[in-house]
């Protein structure tokens, strides 16, 4: 006959598996699992079934400037494992619509579409722009069907494939994004497959950061660089982008370029962002209208 252990036996048995754990880590990686297994915000999110107490720092920023409303559509770049799409998800509700964008693979959290690409390609920027100009004509195809309810004949279908076809055009010009956020950061440095929108071996150029803080500044202002070009495509006028940077000496640039882009540009460092981490944030509102990439780069 199977005996099962007793549940105190199973819990004395895992407490010393995590301990086995800690102690074969190198120092760094024990002090980060010592740091995660105290810190509160973790503790609230796992009690909260949020997938890391990264939504807390969204959630904060959120309560400050205020930067959802219901039915928005917003991009959210490096968004695994999901909790700042959890977040965006519950404030746009089922009327908004979310698409997070990571270089891993990741299954997203309810209600989020999702694409595992790399923003420092091209042609990840061109698939965030289809999938919204895709979202829009099914939006308008909707209403069609709503205003004219399909009759008997054949005609009805082919007047709307022509409405659409005008419709398109206007839509390639204005992509339907009110919010572009990213929380990215890459350690490593990418020497090739920049033609690569999906990567079979993200942990190559992914994980966190590299502990030097000078090449983690230059690396979160690369994604933020992408982030923004992103962002000038596809942002609505008026729109509002945030982005995650590592403080160095080139955040300066950053900010002057953010300013061209949009009126109100704020640094903010959300409470539940760690005192010790070189990680700051960039609040930007009402994007302006006619930005010249060129220009705003040099
Ligand atoms: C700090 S995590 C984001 C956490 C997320 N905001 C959340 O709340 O769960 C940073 C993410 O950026 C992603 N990332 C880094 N470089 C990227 C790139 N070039 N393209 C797409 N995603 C990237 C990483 O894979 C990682 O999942």
């Amino acid at each position: 006959m199977i005996q099962h252990p007793s549940v105190s036996l199973l819990r004395r048995q895992f407490a010393r598996f995590v301990s086995l754990k800690v102690k074969g880590k190198s120092s760094s990686s024990r002090k980060w699992l010592e740091r995660q297994s105290s810190d509160p915000f973790t503790k609230e999110a796992h009690a909260k079934a949020l997938k890391s107490r990264a939504a807390f720092k969204l959630l904060q920023i959120h309560e400050k400037f205020n930067i959802f409303r219901p039915g928005q559509n917003v991009v959210d770049l490096g968004f695994a494992p999901g909790a700042w799409s959890q977040v965006a998800a519950d404030k746009v509700t089922s009327r908004g619509n979310i698409l997070g964008i990571d270089i891993l693979a990741c299954e997203p959290p309810k209600g989020v579409s999702s694409m595992q690409a790399n923003i420092l390609s091209k042609t990840t920027h061109e698939m965030i722009k289809t999938h919204f100009y895709q979202l829009n004509m099914d939006k308008d195809l909707r209403k069609l069907q709503e205003i004219e309810p399909i009759a008997d004949g054949p005609s009805y279908f082919q007047a709307e494939v022509d409405d659409n076809l005008e419709i398109s055009n206007k839509q390639k010009q204005q992509f339907p994004v009110d919010v572009v956020m990213s929380d990215m950061c890459e350690p490593f440095f990418q020497s090739s497959g920049f033609g690569s929108a999906i990567t079979n071996k993200p942990f190559h150029r992914m994980a966190n950061t590299t502990g030097m803080a000078f090449k983690d500044h230059l690396l979160s202002i690369d994604l933020c660089d992408a982030a923004l070009i992103l962002a000038i495509d596809i942002l609505k006028v008026n729109g509002t982008f945030l982005c995650k940077f590592f403080q160095g000496k080139e955040d300066k640039l950053l900010e002057a370029r953010l300013k061209k882009c949009f009126k109100v540009v704020q640094r903010y460092k959300p409470p539940a962002s760690r005192k010790e981490s070189k990680e700051n944030y960039f609040i930007c509102f009402q994007k302006l209208p006619n930005l010249d990439k060129i220009q705003v780069f040099s």
